[in-house]
């Protein structure tokens, strides 16, 4: 698929150590507790009663809850098998402080780990979130129960241990389930975000927002993707699954005449737009939309944004078969496809090897060190030689394009155009010289 000379050695870290600079850890109750001498059976804690719960308990009983009661630390590969771990090589060591603290507060304040084969008990997780350059800290509580008693002395007492502490939320999780966060959120302490600096811009962080662990290696994943895109100052270029907007403004600023962003997690977008505004970045807009929805709608319209550049960095399940149905018909001149999980994109990438592009450069950057897991850049370009640039707008099957069912209701006007981006982003409706006019 790929030719051998197409692959380029992988870009390593200098230093490899303690880069993770967002840290989850589950809190639960150690075994045996509640049996023999000096335990005591967990208290029950009703998962969101309003005014039965109770997660601080008097002083008499916190003093029964030790520190050896409360577990935290990694989950086995595969299992829920916690194993305690009090430092860590990969993990930041401010947040992995913050994990311990919180595991102290607790024990002295009597606040139980949750038990997940009961239902019971009120910390379920802490996650922790470090700027790399910012060293602003951001503390994500997650509890089995909405109302959090003394939470504001919590929060001094948290941040009295660890002054780089910013920001805390909590993130109200009742159900039962593997999924770490709930939808519920109320900031406690702080702005609700933190900030760092990426590739010379500054991001806003939020808990629900999606950030790269490894700031270090990202900004060399983001040289490379953006010089793979080969940007000269006319292209536009859409950054599908875009997150908070973090790649997509740093093309903005090098070389990108504009840029639309696209995520499904409004919270991202809204990061995403407020990063381009302190930033002052202009040539960028976001959505809040499935990227799959995004990209039909766009290559059903009648505007193709020309030259035009696709990044794309897709969740580990990587991108849908519409999506690069919709990605090929669009035919954008370079496609940049960023992927944590080489297995997904190597069965995309074949995809729109099959649908007329050809893979040009395979990266690998090591972003998750002492691990198994990699990041890998593939750039691909149109191959022209056997298709037509017309052919390879209307896809694989050589059709023409289907209107989506809103741009018939609305007549020939493209999506862009729909979301009042077209003025924004300067995007003209296209005029293809090999198409019947309307
Ligand atoms: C690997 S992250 C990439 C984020 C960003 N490019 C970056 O470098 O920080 C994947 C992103 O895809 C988003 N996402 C997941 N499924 C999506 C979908 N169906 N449509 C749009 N975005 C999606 C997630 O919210 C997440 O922000």
């Amino acid at each position: 698929m790929a030719p051998v000379e197409a692959v380029q050695p992988i870009l390593g870290m200098d230093e490899p150590f303690h880069y993770r600079n967002k840290v989850i850890s589950p809190y639960a109750p150690a075994k045996g507790r509640g049996k023999g001498k000096g335990r005591q059976t967990p208290v029950k804690v009703a998962p969101d009663g309003a005014g039965r719960s109770k997660p601080v308990k008097s002083a008499k009983d916190a003093a029964k809850l030790g520190r050896a009661d409360i577990l935290t630390g990694m989950y086995e590969t595969g299992s829920h098998r916690l194993i305690p771990t009090d430092t860590c090589a990969i993990e930041n060591e401010v947040a992995k402080r913050v994990i311990l603290a919180i595991r102290d507060i607790m024990a002295r304040w009597g606040m139980e780990p949750y038990d997940e084969d009961a239902g019971t008990g009120f910390v379920r997780h802490a996650v922790v979130r470090v700027g790399h350059e910012s060293g602003e800290v951001l503390v994500t509580v997650v509890t089995n129960g909405d109302e959090f008693p003394a939470s504001k002395a919590f929060c001094r007492e948290l941040a009295r241990r660890v002054p780089a502490i910013t920001t805390i939320v909590q993130n109200v999780n009742t159900r039962a389930t593997n999924v770490i966060l709930g939808e519920k959120e109320r900031v406690l302490y702080g702005p609700g975000f933190i900030l760092d600096t990426l590739c010379g811009l500054s991001f806003r962080i939020s808990s629900q927002s999606f950030y790269q662990v490894n700031a270090t290696q990202t900004e060399v994943l983001y040289d490379e993707a953006i010089r793979l895109a080969g940007l000269t100052g006319a292209e536009t270029v859409i950054d599908a699954y875009c997150g908070a907007g973090t790649i997509g403004l740093v093309a903005a600023k090098r070389g990108a005449a504009r840029v639309i962003g696209v995520d499904s997690v409004a919270a991202a977008i809204r990061d995403a737009a407020n990063n381009a505004r302190h930033n002052g970045i202009e040539n960028a807009a976001f959505v809040a939309q499935d990227a799959t929805q995004f990209m039909k709608e766009l290559a059903a319209s009648d505007e193709r944004p020309e030259p035009l550049v696709l990044l794309m960095d897709p969740p580990r399940a990587g991108s849908t078969p519409a999506f690069l149905e919709a990605a090929a018909a669009l035919a954008p001149e370079r496609i940049v496809y960023i992927s944590c999980n080489p297995r997904t994109q190597a069965r995309d990438v074949r995809h729109l090897v099959k649908a007329g592009y050809e893979v040009r450069v395979v990266r690998p950057v090591d972003m998750f060190p002492h691990t198994d897991h990699v990041e890998s850049i593939v750039m691909l370009e149109k191959r022209c030689e056997n298709l037509s640039t017309t052919e390879l707008r209307r896809g694989p099957r050589g059709g023409s394009r289907q209107a989506s069912s809103e741009s018939v209701r609305n007549g020939p006007v493209g999506c862009f155009a729909e979301r009042g981006l077209s003025e924004g982003l300067g995007i003209t409706p296209r005029s293809d010289p090999e198409e019947p006019q309307q």
